[in-house]
């Protein structure tokens, strides 16, 4: 993935101010940054969901934006909110993605079961996405992210919500499919996640790229919360705030 300049205003807020950054096939990519600094902006313009006012992103070579079909074809997303057809069962919505997409009704229902089973999701489960908690809602996004097989995922905060047990069965999904030549790029908060799973990291903060690199030459020989502590200018407390809880 290569992002080229990109820049998204809301009204005169400037959320994303010219980020080019590219993600190398292969690398396991962490983006940071604290909240409000332009990560969901950024990876809804590098996957084709939000409009850029200026600069490209292109997806294994295609631009997304010139060439949206053959550049979304190849990519997986786990968008912000996970906005979902949610009066489907878990079942009813993978099989809708993967139509969608022009697979055989045969394949999507397979991948449809080991992916609602590995995600520990019930594959008979009757339950409607609507009524789903926001850990099994992320999961049941990630499943349709997977399910056509990309050779990239962008996720937006994947472990968010999820529980323990999920995460680590996320975590090992995502490094086989990384070990298998897929690319991924996540945005997080957690630093523990991002140092274990990592080749790569970009720190992102009021829409500007601070750092980027693999992960060894962003930390140095500092763990990466001190760098993104650094990084992004941390307020020093003086000890009198909220005096009155
Ligand atoms: N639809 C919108 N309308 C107006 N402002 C927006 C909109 N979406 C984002 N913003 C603003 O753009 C900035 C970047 O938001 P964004 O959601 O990209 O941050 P983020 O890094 O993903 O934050 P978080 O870690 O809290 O999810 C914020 O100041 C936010 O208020």
């Amino acid at each position: 993935m290569s992002l080229r300049g990109l820049v998204k205003h809301f009204d005169t807020k400037l959320a994303v101010s010219g980020v080019s950054l590219d993600v190398p096939a292969g690398s396991f990519y962490g983006l940071l940054g604290p909240n409000g600094a332009g990560k969901t902006t950024t990876l809804s313009m590098a996957v084709g969901l939000l409009r850029p006012d200026a600069g490209q992103a292109f997806l294994l070579g295609y631009d997304v934006w010139a060439d949206p079909v053959a550049a979304k074809a190849r990519l997986g997303v786990l968008p912000d909110g996970v906005r979902l057809f949610d009066r489907l069962t878990g079942a009813e919505l993978l099989a809708y993605h993967g139509l969608l997409r022009g697979m055989d009704a045969a394949t999507v229902d397979q991948r449809a079961r080991e992916l609602l089973d590995v995600l520990e999701l019930g594959t008979t489960n009757k339950t409607m996405v609507v009524d789903y908690s926001a850990g099994m809602r992320k999961k049941i996004g990630l499943a349709c992210a997977l399910l056509h097989a990309p050779r990239l995922l962008v996720l937006d905060e994947p472990f968010e919500a999820v529980d323990p047990v999920s995460a680590a069965r996320i975590r090992d999904i995502l490094q086989r499919y990384v070990a298998g030549g897929g690319t991924v790029i996540f945005s997080s908060h957690v630093m523990e996640v991002v140092e274990r799973l990592c080749s790569h990291v970009a720190i992102l903060s009021d829409g500007v790229l601070r750092m980027h690199g693999t992960l060894d030459a962003v930390r140095g020989d500092r763990s990466l919360e001190e760098v993104f502590v650094q990084v992004v200018g941390a307020r020093v407390g003086t000890g009198s705030e909220l005096a009155w809880l």
